[in-house]
């Protein structure tokens, strides 16, 4: 315990008194020779992600998990649903931990290496990042600190092991070192130190040297000596932070915190060369940022709502730094905010980082998750070029204090004497006054131009974002025309679209009707060629009437023959037989005559089927054809439509989007500008009261110095007077007594007159003397006085003309940082209109496609159209065909009908003619004599033959069987000749 007491104590013998500044950027190295290879090509920034535990509400409402971590792969997989959709989001990271993990094992992973290289002599940063609540504070703090045997609680954070780390290392290698720690606060844009006094916590400046490091002015740093004092720091510091319950987290950071070890180790170098001892010097920032959250879920309102608005602002801004160093912008905006101006150095700077993503696995969380899973991948491509800081010469070192204690001195002098000033007399008052006017006027000089370097600040980044807002504007409503124009032309499309989908169902229609009236003529014609079946039909009636009449007739010729000739009755018979064999054969060949006519019925029959058929099958195709067609159309409408209503969602996002920022931007222009006319308004007033006060101060000390000469030249004459009165009536006295002693004492008198006056004129002399000796020193007074009265003035003079010039130039400056953003901007507007140029041409690409599709739609149309004028002329021509072989049919039915009908009517009349002859020839027969009876009958019979031979002959088969029926009569004739020969010679 003593030992190390006394280490420390021999520690601190040469450490640097507590400094009032930390930096932030590491200085130019003096020593550059032991760069390493990191230094030259730089190192990219690492990133880890840790997902933590469902928290017990959320197993207790039994959330689903979103997240899957590969500790293998090194990969976080985030499941997004979208609707019906499951989309897999893969993010690789330089390590990824589980809900699982230890806090051992984040440490020794990813804080032990880091640690290691901050005793080499590097500066590291390793900052958590994530959404509130998912175990930030967690990670850099920890809960629970160290038992009793020296070892850490399981839960213990990054910060106390890596503080333990260090000082093990240290003691291990017996190393002469120093370090000191400091803890700040950053909350809503305001610096405080964590470690400062309550009565001495004020907001803390944050300035930059003239390297462009940045410090903040007053920041205690608290010298440590061992790991206790670190937890105890780090207790009191954290005490200290704003916290607040929000629904997502009990104790949730409302601010950012920095914890800032530096430790300065002397390298070992022999003992007797004390002059090149040299020192290096390693820095660690813990940054435990406060949680990007959303303000509905974590409940947080009114005041807390303008808290978490403003935490995600400088968390915004961080994002932004991370995505123009991820792009290579040359422009980061670093000095948006304090946050990225204190981190500076750790995105793209001199000092090695590390970021500690930690996310929540809960589904509810989905948002925030992607969006740090998506900052913590973008910050991977961020490098940098760490070097070795602060590696120093001893010698340097002492230096160095040397001018700072030198510096203290001097201050300490200056406040001294301001103090004791205080206490002097007289007429040293108006000049101490004087100097503390004029200190108090150089302190608001340096705050006023302190306040203007803010407000330049601010008036720049205010610009920016009014640029980059007008930007965005400009984006917005290009691609709001585009998009308007796009809709546009998709409605023009959908109606053509339309328009010709009627059009194709009108002719589709048309073509049904056709097929329908074709249809109906097909049915027309089969109802006409059962209307001939039904004539030939009642034609077959009429013959077989007829045939009936005939044999009647016959009959009643037989009959009337037989009852004249009874010897007749044989034949009369026979012919009976022969004209009925000739009417059934006559039936037959009518039965033939159905048959052909069945048989063509069959073909018209089928003709119609194959028709109908054929027009079924046409049908279908153009009911596919256009069901297709109807489809495809609705498809393709419902997608446009669908293009359309998502074109005009999003160009409704954008437009309120748009609006929104617009409106955010013009409210938070507003109130900048009035926040600005009022700064102005106040500094103006603060100038103009301070210039009235110093000329009335003026003023006065004219005043005051007339007076005072007056009084002074009033004393004089007085005196003067005084002297003058004094002397004439001594002189008169003097007379007096002269006068009266002048006989008693006439010599001694003289004498003593003589030595009087010379004693008077000494003491006259004497006052005289003094009396100018004072007018004098107070006409030195005066015009000294009055030297440093115009003196003041002149500098006065000389500040405002600065302060007017300083504010001509600033306006040139922001005239010119306007032109130039204007130039900018102009330069971007010219890149938009390329980039609209461009985005037009893969729109009339697009357009393209959608013609081509359209063309391939016409083709897909004309097709249909030429399969349907195929299936038409095919089914034209079937008709066609068919309607020439119904005609022909019927033609020939009709033409063989007629004959048949002509025929017929001939055998009537001959069968008429025959019978009347019959008739005679009978009453011939029977009247004359057997024989003429017999020559006629056998004429008549032979005439009846052939006419019917000729007549009754349409075909070749019925004519054979005519020709065979002849031949029978002809041999019944020539067997019946002989018995008539008989009966006549009978
Ligand atoms: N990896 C982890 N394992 C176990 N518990 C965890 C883990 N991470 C976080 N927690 C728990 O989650 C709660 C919230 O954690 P913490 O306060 O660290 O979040 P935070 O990110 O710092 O939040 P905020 O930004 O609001 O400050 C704590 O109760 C903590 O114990």
């Amino acid at each position: 315990m003593e030992n190390s007491r006394a280490n420390s104590q021999r520690r601190r013998s040469w450490a640097p008194s507590s400094m009032s500044r930390t930096l932030w950027s590491s200085n130019e190295s003096p020593t550059r020779d032991f760069r390493s290879n990191d230094e030259q090509k730089g190192v990219n920034v690492q990133v880890v992600a840790r997902c933590r535990p469902m928290s017990e509400e959320e197993s207790r409402g039994k959330t689903s998990s979103m997240i899957s971590c590969d500790e293998i792969k090194q990969q976080v997989v985030a499941t997004q649903n979208t609707g019906s959709k499951q989309t897999d989001k893969v993010f690789v990271f330089d390590k990824v931990f589980g809900p699982n993990s230890k806090q051992i094992e984040v440490y020794n992973d990813v804080v032990a290496p880091a640690i290691a290289e901050v005793l080499e002599g590097y500066s590291w940063t390793i900052f958590a990042y994530g959404q509130t609540g998912t175990g930030k504070t967690y990670t850099m703090e920890g809960e629970g600190r160290k038992y009793k045997n020296g070892e850490f609680h399981e839960n213990a954070g990054v910060i106390p092991r890596a503080m333990q780390q260090i000082f093990d290392v240290l003691e291990r290698e017996r190393a002469d070192y120093s370090m000191k720690a400091t803890f700040l606060e950053l909350y809503n844009e305001e610096i405080t130190d964590l470690l400062a006094p309550d009565e001495a916590k004020r907001p803390l400046v944050l300035m930059e040297d003239g390297k462009g490091a940045v410090f903040v002015r007053g920041l205690e740093e608290e010298v440590v000596c061992s790991v206790d004092e670190i937890c105890a720091i780090l207790d009191k510091g954290s005490s200290r932070k704003r916290t607040a319950e929000t629904l997502v987290n009990k104790q949730s950071n409302r601010s950012h915190s920095i914890f800032t070890i530096t430790v300065q180790i002397k390298e070992p170098t022999s003992p007797t060369d004390h002059e090149s001892e040299m020192i290096r010097c390693g820095r660690l920032n813990l940054v435990d940022l406060a949680g990007s959250e959303n303000v509905l879920r974590s409940g947080a309102r009114e005041g807390r709502a303008r808290e978490a608005g403003e935490i995600n602002k400088s968390l915004l801004t961080l994002g932004r730094v991370i995505n123009a160093l991820a792009d290579n912008s040359t422009h980061v905006p670093y000095r948006d905010s304090k946050l990225t101006r204190l981190l500076r150095d750790s995105l793209g700077g001199k000092t090695k980082t590390c970021i500690i993503a930690t996310i929540s696995p809960s589904v509810l969380c989905q948002e925030e998750t992607l969006s740090t899973l998506d900052y913590a991948f973008r910050a991977k491509c961020i490098k940098n070029r760490p070097e070795v800081n602060h590696k120093l010469m001893k010698s340097t070192v002492i230096k160095d204090l040397y001018t700072q204690i030198d510096s203290l001195k001097q201050e300490l002098r200056v406040s001294r004497q301001v103090n004791r000033g205080y206490g002097d007399q007289g007429d040293r008052h108006s000049s101490d006054a004087l100097r503390k006017q004029l200190m108090e006027l150089q302190e608001l000089y340096v705050y006023q131009q302190q306040l203007t370097v803010d407000l330049k600040d601010k008036l720049l980044s205010t610009e920016r974002e009014l640029a980059t807002a007008r930007q965005s504007l400009f984006n917005l409503e290009d691609r709001c025309q585009q998009a308007e124009d796009v809709c546009r032309d998709k409605e023009t499309v959908i109606s053509n679209l339309i328009s010709s989908g009627k059009e194709l169902t009108k002719k589709t229609l048309e073509l049904q009707s056709d097929l329908e009236g074709a249809a109906l003529d097909a049915s027309t014609l089969f109802a006409k060629i059962e209307h001939k079946t039904d004539l030939e039909e009642t034609n077959r009636q009429n013959v077989e009437n007829f045939y009936s009449q005939l044999v009647q007739q016959l009959q009643e010729l037989d009959e009337g023959v037989s009852a004249s000739a009874t010897s007749q009755e044989q034949n009369w018979k026979a012919i009976q037989d022969d004209t009925r064999s000739f009417l059934t054969s006559k039936a037959k060949a009518i039965d033939e005559l159905f048959k052909q006519i069945e048989n063509l019925k069959e073909l018209h029959a089928s003709g119609i089927n194959n028709l109908d058929g054929s027009a079924e099958e046409l049908h279908q195709k153009s009911q596919l054809a256009l069901s297709r067609l109807s489809s495809e159309l609705s498809a393709h409408s419902s997608c446009i439509m669908d293009l359309v209503s998502k074109n005009a969602s999003a160009a409704d996002a954008i437009n309120n989007g748009l609006k929104s920022n617009m409106n955010d931007l013009g409210s938070r222009l507003d109130a900048f500008v009035k926040q600005q006319k009022e700064n102005h308004a106040r500094s103006h007033h603060t100038s103009k009261s301070i210039f009235s006060s110093l000329v009335s101060f003026f003023k006065t000390l004219k005043i005051y110095t007339s007076k005072l000469t007056l009084i002074e030249e009033d004393s004089q004459t007085i005196a003067k007077q005084k002297l003058h009165a004094f002397t004439t009536k001594f002189e008169e006295f003097s007379a007096a007594e002269e006068k009266l002693l002048l006989e008693q004492m006439s010599e001694l008198l003289a004498n003593s007159s003589s030595r009087k006056k010379k004693m008077i004129q000494a003491a006259v002399d004497d006052m005289l003397e003094s009396a100018s000796s004072n007018g004098l020193k107070l006409n030195q007074e005066i015009s000294e006085m009055q030297g440093l009265t115009v003196e003041t003035e002149e500098k006065w003079n000389v500040f405002i003309q600065t302060t007017e010039s300083n504010h001509v130039e600033d306006s040139g400056a922001v005239e010119a940082g306007k032109l130039a953003l204007e130039d900018d901007l102009q330069c971007c507007m010219r890149e938009l209109s390329e980039l609209s140029k461009q985005q037009r041409l893969s729109e009339e690409s697009l357009l393209d496609e959608i013609k081509a599709n359209f063309d391939s739609e016409d083709s897909l149309i004309k097709n249909e159209t030429a399969a349907n004028e195929k299936i038409h002329t095919r089914f034209s021509s079937v008709v066609a065909s068919f309607l020439e072989e119904t005609d022909d049919a019927t033609r020939n039915l009709t033409l063989s009908a007629e004959k048949d009908l002509r025929l017929d009517r001939e055998a009537s009349e001959k069968a008429e003619l025959l019978s009347a002859r019959c008739i005679v020839s009978a009453k011939q027969a029977r009247d004359s004599h057997s024989g003429q009876a017999a020559e006629i009958s056998r004429s008549a019979r032979k005439c009846l033959v052939d006419d019917y031979l000729v007549d009754s002959s349409p075909s070749l088969g019925k004519r054979n069987m005519v020709l065979q029926s002849r031949e029978e009569i002809e041999s019944l004739i020539s067997l019946e000749t002989p018995k008539a020969d008989n009966a006549v010679a009978i």
